[in-house]
């Protein structure tokens, strides 16, 4: 310590206390904020009827606990596990960070949007799962993870290779590790590295964006349109979008339609990997190309879908902040707080679904063979999930292709989940090792 006082001299000791007292109000005005609420939260503590459960220690609540839980094997859900077989369905804590996804492009998915995607997924994932070697081990969840990737840019910015592709690959990764960290902006933090990378992929789509304005492009991708939406609500006198927002609306679309789907066809590929009696029900005949049509028959693979993100639940619980006091099963609940709808608990709830733990797409052979509101692998409401059918489309390409290309054998039967992951993705990647039909038969 004091071979760098001697080093840096009076002109960066000045620098450094500057920096060291903006840092210490900072970090003060922080815990003031953090103090205030804590207080409101133990007031509303005191009064009758609010959900039972622990507000923790003061200022940092149970945000240790929730830290330690995304650190362990078991994953970040296994906080909320521990404290539903304490308190019950409905409990309360207290956590600092939130998670947001926002929606603003609804009638861009449209079912004509839908069909010409699904011929973009085949040529995607057919020229990758070509390159798999016969014989291979093969990481599902890698290879998941460049074909949603891959899909989403085609489909949002038309981009699909190239450095650019890798950069913002790469930094898409960076964000969403961020978004489980602790708020802390110092060099370092996995928190500080995702704003830094959020703001390297805004660069890069500020730098398409403006490649595209004012031209008489004919891209025919996500951009595109919402461009030419947003030229027509202007000439129309209606709010136009920022560079900046449709930026963030495209970042908030890569990142909401990449990482779900790609967890969510490893799940699908370890399931029936292990499930003899599944995978024999499929019937799948190898076809030159796939079609939206050809996706309509395909009862049994869609149901296959449906299981898998029952049971794998990739979206384990979503936010919802209180508008107003309000009361959910006779609990009072605050105006401010953040509710979290468990959608694992109801996913693996015996009372809702028989022999939860089984994997059985059969049990969704009866339309209504489920309770309103039982499955919420999309969400559910105003909110629910923009990409439903794309996602869908995406898990069916991928699985036909498979099936008809592929016999596999999974090689790590762990279902242990990955740390600091934002959605529930299989810690081993689900390794498989594939043979070629054409070499059996
Ligand atoms: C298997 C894959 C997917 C799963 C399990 C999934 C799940 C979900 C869930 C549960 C929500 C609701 C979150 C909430 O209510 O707070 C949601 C929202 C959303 N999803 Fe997906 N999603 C998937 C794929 C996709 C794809 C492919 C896209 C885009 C192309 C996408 C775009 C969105 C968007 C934009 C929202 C925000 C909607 C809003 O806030 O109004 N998702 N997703």
């Amino acid at each position: 310590m004091f071979q760098l006082l001697v080093d840096v001299g009076p002109y960066c000791l000045c620098l450094y206390a500057v920096l060291g007292l903006g840092a210490m109000a900072f970090v003060m005005s922080q815990l003031q904020k953090m103090f205030q609420q804590q207080q409101l939260n133990w007031k509303y503590s005191m009064t009758d009827n609010i959900p039972p459960g622990s507000l923790g220690l003061p200022f940092i609540g149970e945000t240790i606990q929730f830290m330690a839980a995304i650190n362990s094997d078991k994953g970040f859900y296994d906080f909320v596990r521990e404290r539903s077989l304490r308190y019950g369905n409905c409990f309360k804590t207290n956590i600092f960070g939130e998670t947001h996804l926002r929606a603003s492009l609804v009638n861009l998915f449209s079912s004509n949007s839908i069909s010409s995607l699904v011929k973009q997924f085949d040529q995607l994932i057919f020229d990758a799962l070509s390159g798999w070697e016969d014989g291979a081990t093969v990481i599902v969840l890698d290879e998941a993870l460049k074909i949603t990737f891959k899909a989403m840019c085609k489909m949002l910015l038309s981009l699909e290779s190239g450095a650019e592709l890798e950069l913002l690959q790469e930094d898409v990764g960076q964000v969403c590790k961020a978004m489980l960290a602790f708020p802390l902006t110092f060099p370092c933090t996995r928190f500080y590295k995702g704003l830094q990378a959020r703001k390297r992929i805004m660069s890069t789509l500020e730098k398409i964006i403006s490649r595209r304005r004012g031209l008489d492009s004919d891209f025919e991708d996500f951009l595109q349109r919402l461009l030419a939406e947003d030229d027509a609500s202007c000439s129309q006198g209606m709010h136009r979008l920022t560079d900046e927002e449709i930026q963030d609306n495209i970042m908030t679309m890569i990142i909401a339609g990449q990482d779900t789907t790609a967890s969510a066809i490893t799940w699908m590929v370890k399931y029936l990997g292990e499930n003899e009696e599944a995978l024999d029900a499929i019937k799948a005949t190898k076809k030159s190309f796939l079609s939206l049509d050809d996706l309509n028959e395909m009862p049994y693979a869609s149901k296959v879908v449906k299981e898998s993100l029952r049971v794998a639940s990739v979206v384990p619980w979503f936010p919802r902040l209180v508008l107003e006091d309000c009361e959910i099963e006779g609990y009072k609940i605050k105006k401010g707080w953040n509710v979290n709808i468990d959608s694992r608990a109801i996913h693996l709830d015996p009372t809702v679904y028989d022999e939860p733990l089984k994997f059985n797409p059969s049990r969704f052979d009866d339309e209504i063979c489920c309770k309103p509101y039982s499955f919420l692998a999309f969400g559910m409401g105003a909110r629910t999930c923009l990409g439903i059918n794309m996602a869908k489309a995406m898990m069916l390409v991928f699985l036909h292709r498979l099936l008809t290309t592929y016999k596999w054998r999974v090689i790590d039967s762990d279902s242990s989940t990955e740390k600091w992951a934002l959605f529930s993705r299989l810690r081993s990647g689900c390794p498989v090792q594939v043979t070629r039909i054409s070499n059996i038969e």
